[in-house]
């Protein structure tokens, strides 16, 4: 993208009748390194931060000001390393499931706003968003060899609710199917990682990458952080709820064509191991990730793949030993 745009080539509409709103909006301007990035923000205060460096959301803010994704003080803002924490998209591959580097490129790729993105069918009354695009260049030809159109959807609700919508279309004119594995790689930021609990993912079957990615099953309480983390959780339900003791704060994730979820945090030795992450800060934050790894997704020439991640965060005053999961997770 060249060029800074003063305003939206989205449009939101119009605010909501109470006198102290304001109306939804869309800001373009430079953020770290100079780098382009979009600013959303809500009637009710609440805000997000996307650069089209990744097509990544860096910042997600409620009506209070407060940060509810973690960016690492270290994280580095220039091509070709994928910025640490907010929301990276790990397509066409998730991790090392391939023979792309680690995560595929779709993280380190500068984005386009979409100006003329097809119609969605979910209402867009009352929320802020942005319209982004990916399309392979020749170089990403050489590397995987398939014509897409990745639109990217970000939009912040009246809520607060920050809403990914992926549409990954195969545009190949070769006739030929394409696969990919695909990952929101979200970081939550919380409190302490040992006062965090997260529901959703018990009993369930799980690929241990930290085992040779060895198939176990979760047993039947909620998940807790002691170690390093590094699971793949398959056939999850469509809600996960990851509840901040000490911050009195859940976040739930509701996903929709994401059978798979993964949890990761690095702990102290791998977070020492990486540069662009503090000694510490792996006690700050939680990645859960909506996900499609166990089975790949296809996509013959003209089919398209939607993708779909809602996050909300809520105030708790559960404690430890009073959860009563089932509110968590069934309350709208
Ligand atoms: O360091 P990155 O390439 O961003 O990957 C960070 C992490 O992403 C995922 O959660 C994987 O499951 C982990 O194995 C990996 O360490």
């Amino acid at each position: 993208m060249s060029g800074e745009k003063e305003k939206s080539t989205v449009t939101s509409a119009p605010p909501s009748p109470s006198p102290s709103s304001v109306a939804p909006s869309v800001e373009f301007s430079k953020g770290i390194n100079g780098l382009q990035k979009v600013i959303l923000r809500e009637s009710r205060g609440s805000s997000a931060e996307v650069y089209l460096y990744g097509g990544h959301v860096t910042s997600w803010k409620n009506d209070h000001g407060e940060e509810l994704l973690f960016l690492s003080s270290k994280a580095i803002f220039k091509p070709p390393k994928a910025i640490r924490g907010g929301i990276p998209i790990c397509f066409p591959q998730f991790a090392s499931h391939g023979t792309l580097d680690q995560h595929g490129f779709a993280r380190n790729r500068f984005w386009a706003v979409d100006e003329d993105p097809p119609p969605f069918p979910t209402n867009t009354l009352n929320k802020a968003f942005v319209d982004l695009i990916l399309k392979p260049s020749e170089e990403d030809m050489k590397i995987w060899p398939h014509s897409f159109e990745y639109r990217l959807r970000i939009a912040l609700g009246p809520g607060g609710d920050l809403m990914l919508t992926s549409r990954i279309r195969n545009t190949n004119s070769d006739g030929k199917p394409f696969s990919f594995t695909f990952a929101y790689h979200t970081y939550f930021s919380v409190s302490d990682i040992s006062e965090v609990r997260v529901e959703g993912l018990e009993t369930l079957d799980y690929l241990d990458n930290l085992q040779n990615k060895e198939r176990f099953t979760e047993q039947g309480d909620a998940l807790t952080f002691e170690s390093e983390v590094d699971k793949i959780y398959l056939s999850t339900p469509t809600k996960i709820a990851i509840i901040d003791h000490e911050k009195k704060r859940t976040f739930v994730l509701r996903k929709d064509g994401l059978p798979d979820a993964v949890v990761w945090n690095p702990w102290d030795k791998k977070a020492k191991a990486m540069a662009d992450f503090g000694d510490d800060e792996y006690k700050h934050m939680l990645c859960v990730e909506a996900a499609a790894v166990e089975k790949a997704v296809t996509l013959k020439p003209g089919e398209e793949w939607k993708g779909r991640l809602e996050l909300s965060a809520v105030p708790s005053s559960y404690c430890s030993g009073q959860l009563d999961p089932q509110r968590v997770l069934q309350g709208s």
